[in-house]
């Protein structure tokens, strides 16, 4: 038996295969939304070195010790806020973007481009992407994390599960790797798009908030481009959607443990507008490219309360851009430079 992988049926064919596949892949939910799940699902997460960076046999003691004790039951009870009957609203947004970015591609006449999806953390995994694109044939992937603004937390985790599982196969096709989007023109149209929409419809609001989701402060001072690449996409669209000057603020959620994260926090800025008397906010979060725990539960309902509550009246979430149409077409400029087959 050999320690490395391969389809054995007509491998002399395959070499001939003109078919290329796509994996797009997000940052994955629980099973369920149970404290058993959420706790296997943040094992995994948490175990990650690319997400805590603290000393590894101190962390292992906090997180077997303290977190995977406490936060999971918290965890579950915000995920059964959100679960709907299909499942986890991450993975069902996924399919779809899957299921549509293929369409989108047939259409273009990409017709030997198969589109599958897949998780970081829990399933379904970034092995079984990799697998089901191997098993139809595929010579060659392009792998597309859909998180715009690069971080090694999320994008640099990724490349390193598909290096691991790629390591492991007899024949290593050939690998495109996406490692980011916040400036490229068609997701800065699509993200201008959706709030030019929400302004129509419900009007300009005192603050646009632009809330990211955070890292620890120390990932930018290691040199982790993250939150430059958030201010650039900021500031991108401000400029696409000529907004006057001072309406568009970056914040960042999600803060995580004690150390100082990226500043300023989204629920200060929400508290402090609401105490000036800046009470009318609009908030998307364009580091999400599917809503999720981080925006239906805590944009949607705990940063509005936390608004609310310090006096503010209006509070408006602009949700993600899922499986928009613009937001597709921008997924399919990404992957499409690396469909042409070799000559
Ligand atoms: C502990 C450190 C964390 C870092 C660093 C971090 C970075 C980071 N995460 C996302 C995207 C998502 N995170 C999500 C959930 C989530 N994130 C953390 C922690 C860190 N994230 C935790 C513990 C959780 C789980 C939920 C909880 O217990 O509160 C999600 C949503 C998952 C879902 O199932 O809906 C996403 C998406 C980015 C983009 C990022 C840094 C750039
Ligand atoms: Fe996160
Ligand atoms: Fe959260």
């Amino acid at each position: 038996m050999s320690r490395f992988s391969a389809i054995t049926d007509n491998p002399h064919q395959r070499g001939f295969s003109q078919k290329t596949g796509i994996l797009i892949t997000n940052l994955g939910s629980p099973d369920a939304p149970t404290t058993s799940a959420v706790r296997r699902y943040l094992r995994e997460f948490l175990s990650d070195p690319r997400v805590v960076e603290i000393p590894r046999l101190l962390w292992l003691i906090i997180l077997h010790g303290i977190i995977l004790r406490i936060r999971p039951a918290k965890s579950a009870k915000n995920y059964q806020k959100i679960w709907t009957e299909q499942g986890a609203p991450l993975i069902t947004i996924t399919q779809a973007q899957q299921q549509k970015l293929q369409q989108h591609l047939i259409r273009l006449g990409h017709q030997d481009v198969i589109v599958e999806m897949a998780m970081r953390y829990g399933n379904p995994s970034i092995e079984s992407g990799l697998t089901k694109l191997r098993e139809q044939g595929v010579t060659k992937i392009v792998v597309l994390p859909l998180y715009p603004q690069y971080s090694g937390a999320t994008t640099g985790s990724t490349f390193d599960a598909v290096s691991r599982v790629l390591r492991s196969w007899r024949w290593v096709p050939e690998l495109h790797f996406i490692n980011g989007y916040h400036q490229q023109p068609d997701y800065i149209e699509a993200l201008a798009n959706s709030i030019a929409e929400d302004l129509t419809a419900n009007g300009t609001p005192d603050k646009l908030v632009f809330s990211y989701h955070g890292t620890p402060k120390q990932f930018l001072n290691w040199g982790d481009p993250y939150y430059c690449f958030c201010m650039q996409t900021t500031r991108l669209v401000s400029e696409r959607l000529q907004l006057p000057e001072g309406l568009a603020v970056s914040t960042f959620q999600s803060r995580f443990g004690k150390a100082e994260w990226l500043q300023p926090y989204t629920d200060v800025t929400l508290t402090e507008f609401a105490k000036q008397g800046i009470d009318n906010v609009a908030i998307l979060s364009p580091a999400f490219s599917a809503d999720c725990l981080e925006t239906l539960e805590e944009l949607e309902e705990e940063n509005r309360e936390t608004f609310m509550h310090a006096g503010g009246k209006h509070y408006r979430y602009i949700k993600a851009l899922n499986d928009r149409e613009d937001h597709i077409a921008a997924l399919a400029k990404l992957v499409i430079p690396y469909l042409s087959n070799k000559a």
